[in-house]
Formats: C-alpha cells, sequence, structure tokens
C-alpha cells in the first residue's frame, strides 16, 4: 500500500520536527499533526513555534498550510490518515505500581484507544513515543478490541533519535532509521509502507527492518549506553579532580581508539533531558519485571552516578566558596538542559539552583531562549519556595550575562550555550564587574581557564584539578 495521508498524534518535540520533515520531504503526502493542547496547536499555527530547534521554522513555515497541518481535531485527522504516528509523551509513573521507574503508558493507551474507537477504515498504527519493550503487544489488543468490523490494524515500531538542538539535521540526515513490524505478511506490508516514507530522502541502507520487540528494546538500549558513556566520563572527572589528570585529556585519548570513538564523552554536570533518566529507569524496570536484578542494579548506576556528578559539583562550589554560599551572589550561566534548546526538562541547573537556594544564595539566572514562567514552575519546589514569588525572593532572571554576573561572587557555568564560550563574551569586562575574589565554576569545560586565571578569576573546572599542569 502506498500512505497518502498521515496523522501524528503528540504534537511535541519529536511529533512537531518529526512529521515536519516528512512534510517537507514528501510533497505527496499530507501530514496532520494534531494535540489535545490548544495553547500548542495554536502556536505551531503561528510565528512562534511552541519550541525552539535550529532550522524548524524553515521547514515548517515551507510547509504549512500546503500539505501539512496543525489541529485539535483528533478525531478528523485520525479517520482521514492511513498512516498514524503515536507520538505521545511517556514519562516516568509519579504514582502506583512501578512509581519513580515504569513509564506511565496512560497517554499512549487512550491515543490507541481513540484511533480505535472513531478509525472507520484500516490503518497503520506507529508507536514513535519510546516505550517498554512488548506495549506493540497491549496496544494492538486495545485496538483489536474496540475496533469495527473488517478493520485491521497493522502496528509497527520506529522509535525516534533525534537529540534536541540538532532535531533537523538528525531527521535530515539520520544514522540510521528503525522499523520493527510483527513478522506476518501484513506486518511486513505496513513496514514496507513505512520504508517507502523514509526512502524519500533517507538512502535504503540507513533503514533497519527487524522485528517489533527487538525495535522497542533497541530504543531504550542506545539510550542508556549514551547515558553509561556520559557517566563513564563522569566518574572519570572525579578521579581526574584528586589525581591532577585531565578529563578532556584522557577522553581525547581514550576516544581515538577507534572501538571506542570520540563522540559523547563531553564530562559535564550531568546529563538532562526529558529521556535518559525516564528511559534507563525504564530498562531498570523490565529488568526487575523479569527478575534480573544484577541487570537493573547495572543500569541503576548509570543514573545514580549522574546525580552523584551534580551533588559533588555543588559541593565544590560550597567548598570552595568558603564552605557557606549564604548571601552570596551567584550567577548562574544557563538553564536548558543542553545548548540551542528551551527544553529544561531534568536540567542539571534544576538541581543545581535548588540547592543554592537551599543555602540561602542570591542567584541571578540568564539563559538565551528558556522561557521565565517555565524557569519558575521548575523551581518551584514544596516546603523550600512554594510559589512563584518565593522563587523570586532568591532568585532573578536577568536579560544578559553581563547582568547576572554583576556585582556576583561567582559565575557557573551550566549549560554550554555558544555565547558564554570566552571567544563569544568579554570575562574582562565580567570580572571587573565582579566582587573579589572572583570564583568561576566550570561544569560544561568550554572556558579557557589558562585565560581567565591570567585576569585574576579563580576557575574551577570539571574533571580538572584547579593546580593541574602547574605541579
Ligand atoms: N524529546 C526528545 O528529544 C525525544 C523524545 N522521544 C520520545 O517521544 C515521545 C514524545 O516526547 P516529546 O515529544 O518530547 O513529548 P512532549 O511532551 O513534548 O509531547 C507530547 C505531546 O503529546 C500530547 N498528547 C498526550 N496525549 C495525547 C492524546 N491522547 N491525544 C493527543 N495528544 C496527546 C501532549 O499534549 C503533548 O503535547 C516520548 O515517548 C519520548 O520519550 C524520543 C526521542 C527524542
Ligand atoms: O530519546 C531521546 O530523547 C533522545 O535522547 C538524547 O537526546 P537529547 O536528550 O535531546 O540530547 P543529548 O545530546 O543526548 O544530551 C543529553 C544530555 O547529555 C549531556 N551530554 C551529552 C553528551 C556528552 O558528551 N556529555 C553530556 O554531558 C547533554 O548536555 C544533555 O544534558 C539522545 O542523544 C537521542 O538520540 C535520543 O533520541
Amino acid at each position: 500500500m502506498t500512505v497518502k495521508k498521515i496523522c501524528c498524534i503528540g504534537a511535541g518535540y519529536v511529533g512537531g520536527p518529526t512529521c515536519a520533515v516528512i512534510a517537507y520531504k514528501c510533497p505527496g503526502i499530507q501530514v496532520t499533526i494534531v494535540d489535545l493542547n490548544q495553547a500548542r496547536i495554536d502556536a505551531w499555527n503561528s510565528d512562534n513555534l511552541p519550541i525552539y530547534e535550529p532550522g524548524l521554522e524553515d521547514v515548517v513555515f515551507a510547509r504549512r498550510g500546503k500539505n501539512l497541518f496543525f489541529s485539535t481535531d483528533v478525531d478528523k485527522a485520525i479517520n482521514d490518515a492511513d498512516l498514524i504516528f503515536v507520538s505521545v509523551n511517556t514519562p516516568t509513573k509519579k504514582t502506583g505500581m512501578g512509581a519513580g521507574s515504569a513509564a506511565d503508558l496512560a497517554y499512549v493507551e487512550s491515543a490507541t484507544r481513540r484511533i480505535a474507537e472513531v478509525a472507520t477504515s484500516s490503518k497503520i498504527v506507529v508507536e514513535k513515543s519510546t516505550v517498554p519493550c512488548r506495549t506493540a503487544q497491549s496496544m494492538r489488543t486495545i485496538l483489536e478490541a474496540n475496533c469495527r468490523e473488517n478493520i485491521r490494524f497493522d502496528i509497527l515500531s520506529n522509535p525516534e533519535f533525534l537529540a534536541e538542538g540538532t532535531a533537523i539535521t538528525d531527521l535530515f540526515n539520520p544514522d540510521r532509521v528503525l522499523i520493527g513490524a510483527l513478522q506476518t505478511e501484513e506486518g511486513l506490508k505496513a513496514q514496507q509502507a513505512l520504508v517507502e516514507i523514509y526512502t524519500h530522502w533517507v538512502p535504503i541502507e540507513r533503514v533497519i527492518t527487524t522485528n517489533l520487540w527487538s525495535s522497542e528494546l533497541s530504543k531504550l538500549a542506545a539510550n542508556a549506553m549514551l547515558a553509561q558513556r556520559i557517566s563513564s566520563i563522569n566518574a572519570l572527572s572525579a578521579i581526574c579532580e584528586a589525581t591532577g589528570a585531565d578529563v578532556d585529556e584522557v577522553a581525547y585519548a581514550c576516544g581515538r581508539d577507534s572501538r571506542i570513538g570520540p563522540k559523547f564523552l563531553k564530562a559535564s554536570v550531568g546529563f538532562g533531558g526529558s529521556c535518559f533518566q525516564k528511559d534507563i529507569l525504564n530498562l531498570v524496570y523490565l529488568a526487575e519485571q523479569f527478575h534480573l536484578p544484577e541487570v537493573a542494579a547495572y543500569w541503576r548506576q548509570v543514573v545514580i552516578m549522574n546525580e552523584y556528578q551534580k551533588e559533588r559539583f555543588v559541593h565544590r562550589i560550597i567548598s570552595t566558596l568558603f564552605n557557606t554560599i549564604t548571601n552570596k551572589k551567584i550567577a548562574v550561566l544557563g538553564f536548558a538542559f543542553k545548548k540551542d534548546t528551551g527544553d529544561t526538562r531534568e536540567s542539571a541547573a534544576i538541581t543545581l539552583i535548588k540547592d543554592f537556594i537551599q543555602e540561602h544564595a542570591r542567584v541571578h539566572l540568564y539563559d538565551p531562549k528558556v522561557e521565565h514562567a517555565q524557569i519558575y514552575m521548575d523551581l518551584i519546589e514544596p516546603g523550600v519556595a512554594d510559589s512563584k514569588a518565593q522563587v523570586e525572593k532568591h532568585l532573578t532572571i536577568c536579560s544578559s550575562a553581563y547582568e547576572a554576573c554583576q556585582d556576583a561572587d561567582a559565575v557557573v557555568v551550566v549549560t554550554e550555550w555558544d555565547e558564554f564560550k570566552d571567544t563569544h563574551l568579554d570575562y574582562q569586562k565580567i570580572y571587573d564587574s565582579m566582587h573579589k575574589p572572583a570564583f568561576i565554576f566550570d561544569g560544561r569545560l568550554i572556558l579557557d581557564a589558562p585565560k581567565l586565571r591570567k585576569m585574576g578569576f579563580k576557575v574551577e573546572v570539571i574533571g580538572k584539578h584547579n593546580l593541574a599542569g602547574t605541579a
């Protein structure tokens, strides 16, 4: 079969860019992206898109109103489509069985039920959300139990591997596209229909076809392995700080081994983002379900190490600032979980700033993209800062890095935005405007520490002893 109309349920960080790129690359296919969230859909239909991604506007503005539509009319889009992507959120469960590690599949289930209830013709239903292994089986059961006569649903797993901040280039030029299907005649036909969509722009040799369960598990496995590399280099960063080894040099030396490779070995204040922690915990839960406690403990350690890295950094800041930051002005540069996105989900900045607030510091924050309302929402913490007004007592959001650093006792670089690099910011100007001694803590290894030390800064860098190279 040839797909002519696509519906994507969920207009978020994945559904929006992924299906906008399909519309861009396949002008002959009509793509409708739907969501229950009216404000989000209004934003997709406006000049001010709801998410910031380099290159996204060009793609959306080129196709919107032609073969790309955003709507809250979920039922109509389901009914019109030959193929439906389910790209809804799958957060970690907060309560009930598996709370704290299992994925909350309520949104996947409700989208699936909706498809079964309103579809009047056969559909290919594609799991785009990241889900535990064998979720497709549950979706199939729901669809088959609720659908009308003479309708069939074929389920595919097509996990998404884009990273935020580079979503459009990742989608234009993916390392691979993964499509899992039931190994039946109908399943393989459906798989082929999705292969044909991607091969409008992705070379066929980059399209991997597998069975459903391999595809579902590969997504969790890929995220777990990526996060594991970061926790590995961060674990080594602690040893570097203690010994005088330099974590960048260690990463470079290890990464030059072609079996290890250079990517994803940047030490940091800890990984953030909506998925790494969630997906590893998902894997941990799966292992526990199958009575594999050693496997569960192995992967859980990746998350434990990440939490430890954040704690270690806060501890280093406080101990360097003479064991107290009470009433000290701390300039925090960056709030997003990585550069080139406005997304703050699980950002290390949230943990750090909450800790600074607990220590009664005065935090002055600047991030080039994150919405102010989002910052307040992320920092409200029952018992510590219960409301926006409470947060404002400890936090001032600034409109530039210079403003945040004015009269500060310490600058903490949390997100690696290019504009924070010493090639972009005038750190002499910042030094001159700060209280002395002027401290700077580089949680992203983006600054030229020797150059800043020459200016007079006291510099502390993750994974580097501050006297490294001098003794
Ligand atoms: N954010 C990322 O970079 C990546 C995320 N993923 C996975 O993709 C999935 C989606 O993630 P995001 O796009 O980040 O989430 P998101 O939270 O940005 O978007 C999900 C959207 O689905 C909508 N939604 C929920 N239930 C619905 C329903 N029944 N009908 C219509 N709309 C509904 C929500 O209103 C929301 O706008 C998750 O499973 C995630 O793990 C995979 C790869 C990358
Ligand atoms: O499933 C998902 O959601 C996605 O999760 C990650 O993408 P994302 O979280 O958007 O961004 P990454 O570039 O992976 O960065 C995640 C975190 O790790 C940190 N990081 C990354 C790389 C590194 O070397 N060091 C490091 O600390 C980043 O700063 C960030 O906080 C994966 O890279 C994607 O392939 C995957 O599709």
